[in-house]
């Protein structure tokens, strides 16, 4: 463990990481805007898309965030369902509505997983649907759980609804964390109009937790040199790692 501890510190010392107790501490200036703001606006919001990846369903979370997201209406959409170990992740989605939790593994790049994650969406929305003129779905997730890639293909979907002049921007994807930075919004629906908000992925200032932590290196959430990752899993043996989130 000490071993660990001062592979971190080497690692996590030659990046810009702050110093809070925790194990991995870092909180770049743009995610402590975010999360102010993504707190504001989830005041607004009639419902939240809450994106995880399929594989480590429990680690990727922003426990910090995740109460007020807990609060809102809202749907788990379990990304990167096509990496995913099939039995694993029907484990997951059984713990999930065993929790009373309505989740649905997708493929972000899929338009037809995506409809049916839309399906969901409208579902829960049906409620406030006949009320409101204006609805507000925010998609909110830890860096690189695929946002962007998701309303990418939200974007795909829903844009043959509107004039040229409506029509919005594509989101930027990448295959490091951090890519977006800014709160963007796309208009899905008319009659109500149906608003979703891509947000940028935010990290809990410090993961003390170290299974959490090397989940968040392994599946790449958090960036990191690539050298120090090799050298956590080939301490750790990388498969106790993939196989530790379905120990429940
Ligand atoms: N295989 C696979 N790759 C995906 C999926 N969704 C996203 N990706 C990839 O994951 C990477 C991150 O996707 P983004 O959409 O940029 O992630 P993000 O959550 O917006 O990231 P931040 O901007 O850091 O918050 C990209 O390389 C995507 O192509 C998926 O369902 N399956």
């Amino acid at each position: 463990m000490a071993a660990l501890k001062g592979l971190l510190k080497k690692g996590l010392g030659e990046m810009d990481f702050n110093t809070g107790r925790g194990l991995i501490n870092w909180f770049p200036g743009h995610m402590v805007a975010a999360t102010r703001v993504i707190c504001n606006r989830l005041k607004l919001a009639d419902l939240v898309i809450i994106v995880r990846d399929t594989r480590i369903p429990l680690s990727s979370i922003n426990v910090n965030l995740q109460p007020h997201l807990s609060a809102k209406r809202h749907v788990i959409a379990l990304n990167k369902k096509d990496l995913a170990i099939p039995n694993i992740m029907h484990k997951w989605v059984n713990y999930f509505e065993m929790s009373k939790q309505d989740c649905i593994p997708i493929n972000a790049c899929s338009k037809s997983s995506v409809m049916k994650l839309l399906e969901l969406v409208e579902v829960k929305l049906k409620e406030v649907i006949s009320k409101e003129p204006t609805l507000l779905v925010m998609v909110v997730g830890v860096p690189n759980v695929g946002k962007s890639c998701l309303i990418n293909s939200i974007h795909h979907i829903t844009h043959s609804r509107f004039l040229v002049q409506e029509k919005m921007k594509r989101a930027a994807v990448g295959p490091l964390p951090g890519v977006t930075q800014d709160i963007t919004g796309l208009k899905i629906a008319n009659k109500p109009s149906i608003y979703v908000l891509d947000t940028p992925g935010v990290l809990v200032p410090s993961i003390s937790d170290i299974e959490t932590g090397l989940n968040f290196l392994s599946y790449g959430l958090l960036k990191i040199q690539w050298w120090v990752r090799s050298e956590l899993l080939n301490s750790f043996g990388s498969s106790k790692y993939l196989g530790y989130s379905i120990s429940l």
